[in-house]
């Protein structure tokens, strides 16, 4: 906190004559001041200070809105601001009301000139908040050259080690916290280190963070969920524990499992859960490790860092992956996404512009990965097993979440938030044929969804039905089909392990509606 300590006047009770001419001093002086010369204003003000010095026992803290060097306003000053707008707003007179960036609530404070009082363990102590109005002569070029705010902290010399050693931090940590309570979540996404300087300089870019999706609506395990969100909720209240442990102060989620099981949406309910900011990290366009150091001690506090489909942003060597030709294409028409990695920047210095697997653990675990803390880092795949053991072990990746295909109970919270049935005469047959085919709740929501305004559950479950069966008979048939194909291959050629192999990859991906039964 920027404290400039020193300004002495009269106050209290009992005082109110002298207060009213000093108020009245106050009004002349600043519209003296616009006409005197800086030199003759400045010699005023001290002796203005030194005469109130000596005549009162009172002690006057200023937390100026603007500090040198800083672009944005002192954050001393918005904890004051938000403290006081929490606590003793009630008391003013006069508020000023303003729509907060990003936000849709109105953010309420204390207005220009109106005084508040506080009480902090048996002390009184006055905010004033004050505004200095431009010298006339002063061309000013940025909005917070024209006006000077400041608030104007107040009490009796006796509670001066009171105030310096608990009241001023209790206010920056009130402040801070209300701050955090009326804060619009936001959507963080890295620019290209192009746009990193000049005069708008911003390493990452936002949105609101709107996504409506909550732990509620999320279709899965309930014990399994209930064990998410009991981590959750140890971490975001483990300051302390993890302090005492010696460990920094964040946490690495591992989500995994086939496109459409969501992992993408149980983000977004852990970001509202905890009413943290997301950060979502396109790695594909970082160039090297220095820009993702960069990336990383620009995000703040209470945030979740995101990498979506690790494994198509880095390959195990380190390196990052190039564009793939044509094969490329054909995966992702089969749905396993590959994101494109843009090409090089000068062509042939590939090597340079690399990020690496070490700097992609020292992004997790490095120790500056420790400044600032309460960082959730989320890498998300559909191929768990093709990642590096030492990306995911425990302490990088904490904990990792199997995100599967439709059990019974996620359909049960589906069917109730969808159309908000908790029971039907369906049920029976969906639970079996849940057990049966592997379909996940992307696809068993998109049946579920009323196809008209009016809603028609029994449609909606039975086209639901109709689905699982056609798949179950998809399944049916593609598992003879390979059986059949799996027995003349072995009599034809029992020695080529390549192409085997390779077809048990594609059995892999298209195992997405092979009934559970007949995995084996
Ligand atoms: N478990 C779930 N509960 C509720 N809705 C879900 C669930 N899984 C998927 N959905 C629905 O399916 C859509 C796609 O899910 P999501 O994007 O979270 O999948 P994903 O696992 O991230 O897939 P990908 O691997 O392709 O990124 C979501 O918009 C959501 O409506
Ligand atoms: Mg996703």
């Amino acid at each position: 906190m920027e404290m400039i300590a020193g300004d002495v006047h009269a106050h209290g009770y009992g005082w109110a004559g002298v207060w009213s001419a000093v108020a009245s001093l106050i009004f002349l002086w600043s519209m003296v001041q616009q006409y005197l010369p800086a030199q003759l204003e400045e010699y005023l003000t001290a002796l203005t200070r030194r005469l109130q010095a000596a005549i009162t026992p009172y002690v006057t803290i200023s937390i100026d809105e603007h500090v040198p060097d800083s672009f944005g306003r002192s954050e001393a000053y918005l904890a004051a601001e938000a403290y006081l707008s929490a606590t003793c707003a009630s008391g003013a007179r006069r508020l000023r009301a303003d729509l907060a960036a990003d936000s849709d609530r109105m953010s309420v404070a204390v207005d220009d000139h109106e005084e508040v009082v506080d009480e902090f363990r048996g002390a009184k102590l006055w905010w004033r908040k004050t505004k200095t109005l431009p010298r006339g002569n002063v061309i000013s070029w940025s909005a917070h050259e024209e006006e000077r705010r400041t608030y104007c902290l107040t009490f009796h010399q006796r509670h001066r080690g009171l105030v310096d050693a608990l009241y001023l931090p209790h206010v920056l940590a009130e402040g801070r916290a209300a701050t955090v309570r009326n804060r619009q979540r936001r959507l963080f996404t890295n620019n290209p280190s192009s746009d990193w300087s000049g005069y708008d300089a911003r390493v990452w870019s936002h949105v609101k963070l709107e996504h409506p999706s909550t732990f509620a609506t999320l279709g899965m395990d309930p014990d399994k969920k209930r064990d998410i969100i009991d981590d959750l909720e140890m971490f975001r209240d483990g300051k302390d524990y993890y302090a005492s442990v010696g460990k920094a102060w964040k946490r690495g989620y591992l989500l995994f499992g086939p496109p459409g099981t969501g992992k993408s949406t149980m983000i977004a309910a852990m970001a509202k859960y905890l009413d943290y900011d997301v950060y979502d990290l396109e790695l594909t366009s970082v160039k090297n490790n220095t820009e993702l150091r960069r990336l990383f001690i620009e995000t703040k506090g209470k945030s979740i860092i995101v990498v979506e489909d690790i494994d198509c942003s880095i390959d195990l060597t380190g390196k990052r992956k190039k564009k793939k030709k044509k094969s490329s294409k054909k995966k992702s028409k089969s749905g396993d996404k590959r994101k494109k990695v843009p090409p090089a920047p000068g062509g042939g210095k590939d090597e340079e512009n690399k990020v690496t697997l070490s700097g992609l653990l020292n992004f997790i675990d490095g120790l500056w990965s420790a400044c600032g803390g309460e960082r959730i880092i989320v890498f998300t795949t559909n191929h768990k097993e093709k990642l590096d053991p030492a990306l995911i072990r425990r302490g990088r990746m904490d904990v990792h979440i199997e995100m599967s295909y439709c059990c019974f109970e996620s359909f049960k919270v589906l069917a109730k938030n969808y159309l908000h049935v908790a029971d039907h005469e369906l049920f029976h047959e969906i639970q079996q044929l849940l057990g049966e085919v592997n379909m996940t709740p992307a696809d068993v929501a998109e049946n579920l969804m009323p196809k008209s305004k009016k809603k028609d559950v029994d449609t909606s479950l039975a086209r639901l039905v109709k689905a699982l069966k056609e798949a179950k008979e998809e399944a049916l048939a593609k598992a003879l089909a390979g059986a059949e194909e799996k027995e003349e291959t072995e009599d034809d050629d029992e020695e080529d392990d390549t192409s085997s192999s390779e077809e048990e990859e594609n059995g892999k991906n298209k195992k997405l509606y092979l009934p559970a039964k007949w995995e084996e």
